[in-house]
């Protein structure tokens, strides 16, 4: 329906500008690319749904996300990933878990700011008849 296509134009408008965000924040850089498959050859073993912010752009881009809900849960994964893969109690190990769920706390907490949480429900109804 023509209303609720406006609605979603504006979300991914929103979407656009906290993935954008995320992406230029230096502290962030680890999961601003999918993980190199041929330099992290036993990747795809442990990890089966790779996910990064530039992924996620192309998301939003394509239509994918109809709530943010749909967009935190994306970042979830990457923050999911990053610990699973990177278990250990090295620091190169330990930062990137730092990392992550520094990511993760960012991402809602962005959203938590800058969305209309009325705007969300509303996003939340239509993702559910789609
Ligand atoms: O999990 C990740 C990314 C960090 C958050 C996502 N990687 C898996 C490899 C382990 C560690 C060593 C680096 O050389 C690089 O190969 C990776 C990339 O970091």
């Amino acid at each position: 329906k023509r209303k609720e296509d406006y609605k979603l134009r504006e979300l991914r408008i929103f979407l656009r500008d906290i993935c954008r965000k995320l992406a230029s924040n230096r502290r962030f850089y680890k999961f601003t690319k999918p993980v190199d498959l041929e330099e992290v050859t036993d990747y795809l073993d442990i990890i089966k749904q790779p996910m990064d912010l530039e992924t996620m752009m192309t998301k939003v881009d394509m239509h994918k996300y109809n709530c943010a809900k749909e967009f935190l849960d994306d970042i979830d994964l990457i923050c999911a990933n990053a610990l699973e893969y990177n278990p250990d109690r090295t620091s190169s190990d330990k930062q990137i878990r730092h990392e992550a769920c520094s990511l993760r706390d960012h991402a809602h907490a962005l959203i938590d700011v800058e969305m209309d949480s009325d705007f969300e429900l509303e996003c939340q109804d239509i993702a559910k008849k789609r």
